[in-house]
């Protein structure tokens, strides 16, 4: 059964952004940017190779400012900051060599002040959501790429955000570490009810995860030229006829350019 959706999470309307400053006519990186997320929805940003996905789930994750338009994040945090998780494509610059598994997940609640046995049950429970059972007192650098990734999505859950962003974080990957990823990540997904924000340029993963697609188009002035919806059941049989029918309808909108 697919998470149930009931209102929107996040909303973009005519959204734009520019790096450049001081200058009359600047080049925007993103223009005309429509965007409508529900609450629990899994939704995926594809488009071509610097057309401004990270740029986009950047600017959701209220990292970056749009230059022109409006953002509305809706969560039931009094800062909705607090109510975002970013799961970065490297796991190895995201997580903290000198501290062990147990030790990175629990990190931000010890910032938060958490007491320690409260810590501790967090860290487990998530520690379990992840497959990390019997890994809890190694250090990163003992630990595979999948492995190393399941420790960064459990610290990003172990703070509870209600809105998890996610750039890439499988593309880094060997193709059978990827693919058991993309499983445990639909999984958890449905296991949690987060809404789900994810990056790529690969047609195969976007079919294979998200309920939406938000197929954009070559930079500069990249917009979400189609909204895609996936009605098919999870988990979803890649060698299925209905799988490559989808694939090769969202591939008519590359057709003009490599991704
Ligand atoms: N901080 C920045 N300053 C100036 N230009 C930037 C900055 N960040 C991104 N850009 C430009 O914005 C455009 C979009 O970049 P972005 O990384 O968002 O694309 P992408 O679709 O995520 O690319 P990829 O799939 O290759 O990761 C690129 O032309 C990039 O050079």
């Amino acid at each position: 059964m697919l998470n149930t959706i009931t209102e929107e999470a996040i909303v973009i309307k005519n959204g734009a952004k520019t790096f450049q400053t001081d200058i009359e006519n600047p080049t925007y990186v993103l223009k005309n940017v429509d965007l409508s997320i529900k609450k629990g929805e899994f939704y995926v940003l594809l488009g071509p190779s610097g057309c401004g996905k990270s740029t986009l789930l950047n600017i959701i994750a209220g990292f970056l400012d749009l230059s022109v338009g409006e953002l509305h994040i809706v969560t039931s945090r009094e800062e909705n900051r607090d109510g975002r998780g970013f799961v970065f494509q490297s796991a190895d610059s995201a997580l903290f060599p000198w501290l062990t598994v147990e030790e990175n997940i629990s990190f931000g609640l010890k910032m938060k002040k958490v007491p320690p046995e409260k810590r501790k049950k967090i860290a487990n429970t998530f520690i379990k959501l992840t497959g990390l059972l019997g890994h809890a007192k190694k250090f990163p650098d003992n630990l595979s790429g999948g492995m190393k990734q399941r420790v960064q999505l459990a610290r990003v859950l172990a703070n509870e955000p209600e809105i998890l962003l996610m750039d890439e974080p499988f593309g880094a990957l060997d193709a059978m570490t990827r693919r058991t990823m993309q499983n445990e990540l639909i999984r958890i997904w449905k296991e949690t009810n987060k809404t789900v924000i994810f990056v790529t340029h690969d047609i195969q993963e976007a079919i294979l995860l998200g309920q939406k697609i938000g197929i954009m188009s070559v930079g500069p002035n990249s917009r979400i030229e189609t909204a895609y919806d996936v009605k098919l059941p999870y988990p979803r049989d890649i060698t299925s006829i209905d799988f490559n029918n989808h694939y090769k309808q969202v591939q008519t909108h590359f057709e003009d350019f490599s991704i």
